[in-house]
Formats: C-alpha cells, structure tokens, sequence
C-alpha cells in the first residue's frame, strides 16, 4: 500500500457518502449558477507563447509529508497575492483528511482573483467532474496511478462535459503512456516519489521527451528557487505547479514576483 492508495480509499469512501446526501439536480443548479469555465490550459499556453514561466501557484495548508505548512492561512488573501505576483493559475486543495483542505477554499480564492482554478483533489469517481464545476472549479487533476484506464477515460469524459480542463498527472513512463490515451493535452510530471516522498525535479528530464506531441507540460512538486525554474526552462520545460515554498513565504506576491516575474 502507498499512502496514494490509502489515501483514495479514504476518498471513495467520502465521495459515496457526499454522492448519497446530495442530488445531482441540485448540483446542476450550483454549477449552472457559476461563472463561465476560465480556460485553464489556454491561460499557461498564452504566458509561454509571451516567453514567460507559467506558475500554477497552489493554496495548501498542510500535507501528508509536510504536516502544517501555513499557520496563518488565508486562501482569499493568498489567491490575491499569486495573482499580484504575476501567477497564471492557481491550485486549491480540497481533500480535508491529509491536506486540511476545503472546497469553500476554492470558492474563496476564485471569488478573489480572476485566474483560471484547478481543484486539488483525488479524483476517483466521474460524479467529482460535476462537483467541481458545482464550486467553481475551472480544471481537474487526474493522477494515472490512482485509476485505471477505463476509469481515467470515464472521469475526463465527465470533465469534459463540464467544461473543465483535465491536469493529467504521471510518474513514469509507462504513466505517461497511458496518459497519452487520453485526449487531455495537458499532463504534468510530478516529481515527489509517493512511496519515499523524495523529490528530485531532474526526474521531468527522463520523461518529457515521452510526452505526446503539442501537450502542454509541468513541472509539479519541489520546485523552491527561480533557478530551479530556469534550469528546466532551459530544458523545454515552460510551466510549474508549485506550492510549498510559495505558502511558507510571509510576502507571498514578492516570492511568487521572484519565481516568475
Ligand atoms: O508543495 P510542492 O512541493 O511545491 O508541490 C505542489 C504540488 O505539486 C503537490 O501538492 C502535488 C502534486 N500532485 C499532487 C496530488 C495530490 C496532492 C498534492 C499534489
């Protein structure tokens, strides 16, 4: 067992008991009532076609290797600091039981920036797809060694449906081979290994060339200096997701402003 399986486990379980209690009429109603999907692969295309890094800048309080990261959390304040700071997306956790997240922290930092939203969270079920939209999220992650192929390709139909952008999310390259099969052209690497929680983003490196041609590409996880950042802009590598060493800054616009500006 991986703390990824265990970790999905839990959100089966969580995701039958909110499927149970809500009905599915009542969340079209909340996501007809939001505001339209902002285009989340087309916002990081847009900053690198204008030779910029592309950040995904994550709202995460805590997780499973890190414990608490923030103490002085505040998604709407961090939201408008990431979009101060010149970030093209943001990423908001939403899994409460080992990221102390919240969907109402998505709601919050989409309510206070105008930047395209990707929802943190473990995506087991295809009924997530509409959930998502229900709180306003603009994208959704899809990480391959959570499902199988019939599962992933169920889940991004359902994403697709809502209008979401689907962030497909491998660790090696037989992953990326089957992320391949999918129509997402939108995949990121993620380089914490989530057996031994070592990170090492040179690990990018071994699997960008086996991306599938004109995908859009990131880097996700241990990313901490605007060097490590140039290093892989010089390799190809044009768009990140990073979350940490952002969150446990006290001027997290002047940090994110270094990261890309
Ligand atoms: O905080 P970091 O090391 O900058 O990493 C951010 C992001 O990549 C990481 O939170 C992440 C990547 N994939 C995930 C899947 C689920 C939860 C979290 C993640």
């Amino acid at each position: 067992m991986t703390i990824l399986d265990t970790i999905c486990a839990t959100k089966r379980e969580e995701v039958r008991t909110r499927r149970a209690a809500t009905s599915r009429a009542a969340l079209e109603a909340l996501a007809a009532a939001q505001t339209p999907p902002r285009g989340f692969r087309a916002a990081l295309d847009r900053t690198v076609a204008a030779g910029r890094h592309a950040l995904i800048a994550e709202i995460k309080k805590a997780s499973p290797s890190k414990g608490l990261i923030r103490a002085d959390f505040d998604p709407p304040a961090h939201a408008r600091a990431y979009a101060d700071g010149g970030a093209t997306c943001l990423s908001v956790l939403t899994d409460a039981p080992y990221f102390q997240g919240h969907e109402d922290y998505l709601k919050a930092a989409r309510a206070a920036c105008d930047l395209p939203v990707l929802r943190k969270d473990f995506t087991v079920d295809p009924w997530q797809a509409l959930e998502a939209r229900s709180i306003g999220a603009d994208a959704i992650l899809l990480i391959v060694s959570a499902l199988d192929d019939v599962a992933l390709a169920e889940c991004e139909a359902a994403a697709i449906e809502q209008g979401l952008d689907v962030l497909v999310e491998v660790h090696d390259t037989a992953e990326m081979e089957r992320a391949a099969k999918l129509s997402s052209r939108l995949i990121g690497v993620n380089n914490r290994d989530l057996k031994t929680f070592e990170v090492d983003f040179r690990r990018t490196y071994a699997l960008m060339t086996h991306a599938p041609a004109g995908c859009t590409f990131v880097a996700e996880s241990g990313l901490s200096t605007r060097t490590d950042l140039d290093e892989l802009a010089a390799h190809g590598v044009h768009c990140f997701l990073i979350g940490e060493a952002l969150m446990r800054q006290n001027d997290v616009a002047a940090a994110t402003r270094a990261m890309v500006g």
